[in-house]
């Protein structure tokens, strides 16, 4: 299904692991490692945060949907920040790249795991709910995935080591 891909793109809410298990993954696999986050970052000369609170959420998802469309990397575990998956384009182009992983919380453990969101570079309408922006965000990480681990009940070595297995037992080929 997926014969010649050789990127693996972390996609899911703030939270979920795709920095942390990516590292994880990249080291088990021998693969690369891009935060694209810091990619942003470096883009912008700004912390996420700062991007957020001073342009606004729609600026940080632009500069993002740039930089995605810029990526042209081979072998690498791409972790994605959480609002990647608004840009139809930059998905459908890391898609071309490689497969699709949607790590999967419940809305329990990203409250959890992020604390205070506001303080966070969240990238949402400034009245949209956190409740809100995950229904609206699941049906998007659903849509590009080619591969789910439900990790609320994992650890970040059993995320790993699930995803792990889930590649073997699919075939698919990464590296
Ligand atoms: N499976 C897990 N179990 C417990 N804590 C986790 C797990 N995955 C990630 N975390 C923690 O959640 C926080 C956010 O992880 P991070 O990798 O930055 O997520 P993301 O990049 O998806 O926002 C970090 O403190 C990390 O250690
Ligand atoms: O979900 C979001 O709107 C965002 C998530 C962040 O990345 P993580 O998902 O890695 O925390 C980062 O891209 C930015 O602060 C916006
Ligand atoms: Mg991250």
């Amino acid at each position: 299904m997926l014969s010649g891909s050789r990127n693996l793109i972390f996609v899911g809410m703030p939270g979920s692991g795709k920095s942390t298990v990516g590292v994880l993954v990249a080291k088990r696999l021998g693969l690369g490692f891009i935060d694209t986050d810091l990619l942003i970052q470096q883009e912008a000369g700004s912390t996420l945060q700062d991007i957020v609170n001073q342009k606004g959420y729609l600026a940080l998802r632009h500069i993002e949907e740039e930089v995605l469309l810029q990526l042209n990397v081979e072998k690498h575990v791409i972790s994605t920040g959480g609002s990647a998956v608004y840009s139809e384009a930059a998905m459908q182009h890391l898609k071309n790249s490689g497969v699709v992983v949607f790590l999967d919380i419940s809305l329990d453990t990203v409250v959890a795991r992020i604390g205070d969101y506001s303080l966070r570079g969240i990238s949402k309408r400034p009245e949209q709910s956190l409740v809100e922006l995950y229904q609206e965000r699941s049906a998007l990480y659903s849509r590009y995935a080619d591969i789910m681990v439900q990790g609320d009940a994992l650890s970040q070595e059993q995320v790993s080591e699930s995803l792990i297995d889930q590649l073997n037992v699919f075939g698919k080929d990464v590296p």
